[in-house]
Order: structure tokens, then C-alpha cells, then sequence
């Protein structure tokens, strides 16, 4: 009985070996689902484990969400090297904001993640059952996209409460993941918050994942991922005006960083 097992286990693992090997799509579509039911499942204990530990919603759970996470990379032979991780030693609270390429950024976020810094994500993340949960319980600020006035409401809380619990804040400015190789053009509330905080903004790059995930080719191999961060801009004696200026400095900078990362030649680009 036991050997029969063994024999189909076996003959399933090989032939989903085969389909592997012979079509790119259902590697892909393996790999991603794969990722996914990680993060479901990694979520759960997660979620355990935070609960058990800090007794609900709070900060200090992002240290037992950055510890799981940061075994993902094993999983799929993803490699990393980091640079400039001393420009997250700023005194106090900074906005942090990142290029976002994929839902695998969360191994690459949990890699160089500094402490007492919580993300802003959008509400549907919520609904994704323990995913929704970890994140929630890991102190995600969640904004609704279709809600100018809703997120901008959020956004503005976060710049009083962000100083007051000295906490940092991650932000994707792009707002949404593009897999390109280049930047979308910046939103700007990250940058409304640093300059009505009067916090610096600190830039993290990570370089283009796409020559080992492209899910328009459906490419999905092991691969190595190069990030940066770069030194703090200082926002204090900047008002509203400046805003624009300070996102597009940030902008041009990241994109610059973003074409060396990923050995392409540069070329100067407007943020708007
Ligand atoms: C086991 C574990 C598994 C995994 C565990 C994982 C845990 C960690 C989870 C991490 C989650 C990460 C999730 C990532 C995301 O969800 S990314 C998507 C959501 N994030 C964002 O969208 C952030 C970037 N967006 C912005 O900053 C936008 O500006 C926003 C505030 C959302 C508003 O957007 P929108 O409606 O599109 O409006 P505009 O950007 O066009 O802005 C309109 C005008 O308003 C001005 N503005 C913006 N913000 C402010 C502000 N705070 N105060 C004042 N004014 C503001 C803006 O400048 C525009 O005016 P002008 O055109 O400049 O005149
Ligand atoms: C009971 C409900 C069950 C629902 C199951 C849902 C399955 C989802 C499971 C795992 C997904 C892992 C996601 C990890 C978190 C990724 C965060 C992220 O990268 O969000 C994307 C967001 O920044 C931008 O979204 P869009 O690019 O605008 O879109």
C-alpha cells in the first residue's frame, strides 16, 4: 500500500517535472502558484506566531513577518546583493519608497526591511485570506485607490502619526507593479507626506527582474537580484510647493539607478 504511494508520488513529481521542461507556461503558472500557497500558508504561522507574541496589530510583528519571508528566497533560487543598507540609519521616522515590479517583491521588501517601518498597500490586500490577515496584523496602512479624497485623508494621517510612534513608511510611488525594466511615472503622496512630516525620503532600487521573470513571456528562473539605497534626501524647510521638484528628483535619480542596476543605458525621462 505504502509503496503504491510512493510509485504515484513519484510518477506525479516526474511528469510535472516533464511539463516543466516542455512548456514555459506551466512552469510559470506552477512556480506563481506556488508562491502563492507560501504565502498563504507562511501567512497563517505567521499570523500565529504574531498573535501568540505582540497580541495583535502592531509594528513589532513585521520583525516575525520580515524573518519568514526572508526563507522564500531558497525556494525559487533567488539571490540578492545589497548596498547602502547605512542610509536607512537616519535618526527618526523617513518615507522609504521603492520600484515595484511583481507580488515577488515582498522577498526583496523582507530583505533589507529596517525596523519600525510599516508599508502602504492598497485595501483589496485585506481580502486575500491570511495574507490579508499578516498584513493587517503587521501594521499595513490600507488605502483605497479609487478614492482620491480617501487616500489622500489616510495619507496625511500617516504623516502626523508616522512622527508621533517614530515609525518609517514604505511606499511604491508608482502605485502599481510594472515589470518593464523602467518606472511608471511617480505618484505623489509619498512625497506629500515626507514634506508635511518633514522627514527625509529615503530611495530603495531593485533591478529589473526581467531577465528571470516576465510574466508576459512567462519566464520564471532562478535569478539575481541587485538592490540599492540610496542616501537620504532631507525635506525640512520644504512646503507643498516643492513637492513636485522633490518627486521628480527622486524620480530621476531612482531611474538612473534602476538602468545601472540592470546594465541598460540611460536616457533622461520627465516623471510626468
Ligand atoms: C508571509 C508573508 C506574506 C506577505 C506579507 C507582506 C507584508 C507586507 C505587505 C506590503 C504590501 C505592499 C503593497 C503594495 C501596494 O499595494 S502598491 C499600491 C498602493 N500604494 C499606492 O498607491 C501608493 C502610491 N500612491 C499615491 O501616493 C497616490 O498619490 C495616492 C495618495 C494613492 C492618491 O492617488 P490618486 O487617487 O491616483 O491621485 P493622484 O496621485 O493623482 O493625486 C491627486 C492630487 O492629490 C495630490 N496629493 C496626493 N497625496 C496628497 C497628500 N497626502 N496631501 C496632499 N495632496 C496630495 C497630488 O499631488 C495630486 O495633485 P496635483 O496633480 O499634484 O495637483
Ligand atoms: C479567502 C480569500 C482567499 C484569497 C486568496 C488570494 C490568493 C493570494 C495569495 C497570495 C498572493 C501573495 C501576495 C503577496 C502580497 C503582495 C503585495 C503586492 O504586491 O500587491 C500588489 C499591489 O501592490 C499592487 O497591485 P496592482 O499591481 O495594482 O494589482
Amino acid at each position: 500500500m505504502e509503496l503504491g504511494w510512493l510509485l504515484w508520488g513519484t510518477a506525479v513529481l516526474l511528469l510535472l517535472h516533464v511539463l516543466m521542461e516542455l512548456s514555459p507556461s506551466v512552469n510559470f503558472a506552477l512556480r506563481i502558484g506556488f508562491y502563492c500557497v507560501l504565502c498563504l500558508v507562511a501567512s497563517g504561522l505567521a499570523a500565529a506566531a504574531c498573535l501568540l507574541v505582540n497580541g495583535g496589530r502592531t509594528v513589532k510583528n513585521m520583525r516575525i513577518i520580515r524573518a519568514v519571508v526572508r526563507t522564500f528566497k531558497y525556494f525559487f533560487g533567488v539571490r540578492f546583493e545589497v548596498k547602502g543598507l547605512e542610509n536607512f540609519k537616519v535618526e527618526g521616522p523617513a518615507i522609504i519608497v521603492s520600484n515595484h515590479q511583481s507580488i515577488l517583491d515582498m522577498m526583496g521588501l523582507m530583505e533589507v526591511l529596517p525596523d519600525n517601518c510599516v508599508q502602504v498597500g492598497k485595501k483589496e490586500l485585506m481580502y486575500t485570506g491570511t495574507v490579508g490577515l499578516i498584513t493587517y496584523l503587521g501594521g499595513v496602512i490600507f488605502i483605497n485607490r479609487k478614492s482620491t479624497s480617501s487616500a489622500k485623508m489616510v495619507m496625511s494621517e500617516v504623516a502626523k502619526t508616522m512622527v508621533a510612534e517614530n515609525v518609517k513608511v514604505w511606499v511604491y510611488p508608482e502605485g502599481t507593479r510594472n515589470c518593464t525594466g523602467d518606472l511608471l511615472p511617480f505618484k505623489k503622496g509619498a512625497f506629500h507626506i515626507a514634506v508635511q512630516a518633514q522627514v527625509p525620503v529615503i530611495p530603495v532600487v531593485y533591478s529589473s527582474f526581467t531577465t528571470f521573470y516576465n510574466p508576459k513571456t512567462k519566464l520564471f528562473t532562478s535569478g539575481k537580484i541587485k538592490v540599492e539605497i540610496l542616501p537620504p534626501i532631507e525635506t525640512k524647510g520644504l512646503t507643498s510647493d516643492d513637492v513636485t521638484d522633490l518627486t521628480d528628483r527622486c524620480f530621476n535619480t531612482m531611474r538612473e539607478t534602476l538602468f545601472r542596476l540592470s546594465g541598460r543605458p540611460s536616457e533622461a525621462k520627465d516623471s510626468s
